[in-house]
């Protein structure tokens, strides 16, 4: 197993009530033979497998504590990678976990959404494209206007846009200005993280709702799922996000976090980002559970590099008839890793074919040909 450290930067910080976000550092990890279809006894592993682990701040675990568990895991496990349990901390499974997956989806000459729907999911055939909304961060009402007009003209018909970095006010004329730039058809969702209390959560939604406003993520802190249940049957959908992430300090599993929300009836949508639940495999059985119990899955990254990212898009395309999804971060990103294989077009994502995640279009990133 191989470990490359990388650094991608943003074109610009992504302005969030969580603070900023100017680069995104984090570890690809590739695997070699072995794993359930691959012979490890060969001399030669016949397929490689990549995964990203690329960590967030309040939504996994730290940067350095994801380097020690994936050293750790290459220690025990060699480069098979497949007999060992994968690390416990989320970006650092993800990793693990995304690398086995691509692999053995090789191996079957199946795509990474193939392998997923039928080992994770409903078995429904994967969709070929996925909706994808766009993201816009905090701004002056007229710099996030013109943010969300772009993103209408290039084909997005699905916003979101980051609230809760300033007074209410300055959020409401923020989406006045949006809904008099894009019109009234298009989709909007805002996204809080976390950073209200109940009384202005309470404003928030009274208001958001002559903007039409689809569905408000996290307006409360993580852990008060009372909170959010309360806030529910308002006129505008509560989406969970944050109170979703593992963080990966020995808490409860990803699939109880997102059960535990269900049975608190605090969510609408659950808003399933696959590096914060500590892998693809694992998120999309999290959006069939969510399903089941009539809440809506939504896929985002983590702003991750492209790895990771088109990983997601299999994710979403594993679950039927997806809502838009969170996936179109790639030009948030001022650099890559590889060119993309799924680039945002028209408000939609192309899943690629596989097999794997995108066949052979990250080989040499992390197989230990090229120092990569
Ligand atoms: O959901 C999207 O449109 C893209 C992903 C996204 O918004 C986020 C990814 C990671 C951290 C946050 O800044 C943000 C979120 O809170 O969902
Ligand atoms: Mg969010």
């Amino acid at each position: 197993m191989r470990i490359r450290p990388f650094s991608v930067p943003l074109v610009a910080p992504l302005s969030t009530a969580r603070g900023e976000i100017s680069q995104r550092r984090g570890f690809l990890v590739g695997i070699g033979g072995g794993g359930e279809d691959n012979d490890a006894s060969k001399a030669e592993p016949t397929v490689q497998g990549i995964g990203e682990a690329t960590p967030l701040p309040g939504w996994t675990e730290p940067y350095g504590r994801c380097r020690k568990e994936l050293e750790a895991f290459a220690a025990a496990s060699g480069d098979a990678a497949s007999a060992v349990d994968p690390p416990e901390a989320p970006a650092a499974r993800h990793g693990v976990a995304l690398a086995r997956l691509d692999r053995d989806a090789r191996t079957a000459n199946a795509s990474l959404a193939e392998r997923l729907s039928n080992r994770h999911g409903t078995g429904a055939a994967p969709a070929d494209t996925v909706p994808v909304n766009a993201t816009v961060g905090d701004g002056s009402p007229a710099e996030t206007a013109a943010s969300c007009r772009e993103a209408v003209d290039v084909g997005f018909d699905c916003l979101k846009v980051k609230v809760g970095n300033r007074a209410l006010s300055g959020d409401l004329e923020r989406l006045r200005a949006v809904r008099d730039a894009v019109g009234e058809a298009v989709t909007l969702r805002a996204d809080a993280n976390g950073a209200w209390s109940r009384g202005t959560a309470e404003r928030a939604i009274e208001q958001f709702g002559a903007f039409g406003v689809d569905y408000v993520e996290q307006p409360l802190p993580a852990d008060d799922l009372e909170g959010h249940a309360h806030l529910r049957s308002r006129g505008v959908g509560i989406a969970l996000d944050e109170s979703l992430a593992v963080r990966g300090d020995g808490e409860t599993s990803p699939l109880d976090r997102v059960r535990r929300a269900i049975e608190a009836e605090a969510a609408d949508v659950v808003v399933l980002k696959p590096m914060a639940l500590g892998g693809p495999d694992l998120t999309v059985e999290a959006a069939t559970a969510a399903r089941e119990a009539g809440v809506e899955p939504v896929i985002t990254t983590t702003i991750d590099a492209v790895v990771a990212r088109t990983a997601a898009v299999h994710v979403a395309a594993a679950i039927p008839d997806v809502s838009a999804c969170g996936l179109a971060t790639g030009g948030l990103l001022a650099e890559d890793l590889a060119p993309d294989p799924a680039p945002a077009e028209g408000g939609r994502i192309r899943v690629p074919d596989g097999p794997g995640i995108a066949d052979g279009a990250f080989d040499g990133l992390c197989d230990g040909t090229d120092g990569g």
